[in-house]
């Protein structure tokens, strides 16, 4: 059964918007950030890691966004080309603006956290008249990411993306992406979340982050089914609820409720799962894969990006997460 329609006439695969950054992984790991003291950089910022993602997968992809005037810019901008990611629509700020960190502190498997950076970033700088037209026009996908809704004119400059999308039939995805510190306040961030999500053929995020978006909502179970039918009365046509190692369920507008098998991972730390998921799944479904194949794509490649040290940089090819799967189900990879 096909629940999306991808439109085939279009050459670009894949299109992204949103926040361009740097990622300072702990290299002293299983100790708290105080007694950290050396980091390895990598590129960051949850579209960008998905738009790599999508890129070692095979697809032809783009990304729209800004970059500061400096060092950290222009090695998100080279890190992006050689990784084949069009950077035509990636814009560099003149105002002085800087490139958003963030520190990951890594104290154990499972307790991980990451002390951000964003004050006068370039990210949310983008402006709607330098969102291209003409390539949302000729993408099959374009990905938004939450964060980037946390103000203007980033915010304005995705609302006119999703425009373009519409305009131009892409399928629009939404990854929900909820970093508090970039919001000032609940009602808001709900309020800008819920108009862009009724614009999106397929939604994705965590229990805690649809939690966020039913501010003004009754659902005091937190039932999955209950969040996912809202966005059925407007254009989505998927919607996946993840919960971390648990695995995920992706709902469809029959009310079934699909669930995939997950795979054990040797866990060195848990941020990048979403990021890698997002990636597998979406490459899966352009496959005209099911979508239990295609969750179980994105399962296979979270396991292999939080068995690493980056997210970016650890994102895998088609042939590694085959690779990973063949070895999970002869049992050759067992949890941590
Ligand atoms: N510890 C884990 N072991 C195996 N798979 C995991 C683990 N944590 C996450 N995953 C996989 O990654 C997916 C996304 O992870 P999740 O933590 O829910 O997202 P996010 O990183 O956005 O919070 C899950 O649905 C699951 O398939
Ligand atoms: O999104 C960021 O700015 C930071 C990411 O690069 C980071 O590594 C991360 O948190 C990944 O997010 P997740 O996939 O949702 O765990």
């Amino acid at each position: 059964m096909t629940y999306v329609t991808f439109p085939e006439a279009k050459e670009l695969d894949f299109v992204a918007i949103g926040r361009l950054c740097i990622d300072l992984n702990a290299n002293e790991i299983h100790r708290p950030m105080e007694e950290t003291m050396t980091f390895t950089k990598y590129v960051g910022g949850s579209p960008a890691n998905i738009t790599i993602g999508m890129s070692r997968l095979g697809m032809k992809t783009a990304f729209i966004g800004k970059i500061a005037n400096d060092q950290m810019g222009r090695f998100i901008a080279s890190y992006l080309e050689r990784n084949a990611i069009d950077t035509s629509n990636v814009v560099t700020d003149r105002t002085g603006a800087v490139t958003g960190l963030a520190f990951t502190e890594i104290k154990s498997p499972t307790d991980c956290s990451i002390l951000m950076y964003r004050d006068n970033v370039a990210d949310l700088k983008l402006t709607p008249n330098e969102v291209q037209e003409s390539l949302i026009a000729g993408a099959k996908v374009l990905l938004i990411s939450g964060t980037a809704l946390a103000q203007s004119p980033s915010r304005e400059a995705v609302f006119q993306a999703l425009d373009y999308a519409k305009k131009h039939g892409a399928v629009i995805v939404f990854d929900l992406d909820y970093r508090p510190y970039t919001w000032t306040s609940p009602e808001e961030t709900a309020v800008y979340y819920n108009l862009a999500a009724e614009k999106c053929d397929i939604v994705l995020g965590t229990r805690e982050e649809f939690d966020m978006m039913e501010k003004f909502e009754h659902n005091p179970e937190k039932d999955d089914h209950i969040t996912a039918a809202k966005w059925f009365d407007y254009s989505a046509k998927i919607v996946i609820i993840k919960h971390g190692k648990d695995g995920s369920i992706a709902y469809t507008r029959d009310g079934v409720g699909h669930r995939a098998k997950s795979f054990p991972a040797k866990v060195v730390k848990t941020f990048g799962a979403g990021d890698s998921y997002a990636a597998g799944f979406i490459y899966g479904v352009m496959q005209g894969w099911t979508l239990e194949k295609s969750m179980e794509y994105g399962s296979a490649a979270a396991c292999i990006v939080i068995s690493s040290h980056s997210c970016s940089d650890a994102m895998p090819t088609a042939a590694a997460v085959d690779d990973y799967i063949e070895r999970c189900n002869r049992g050759e990879i067992t949890a941590s």
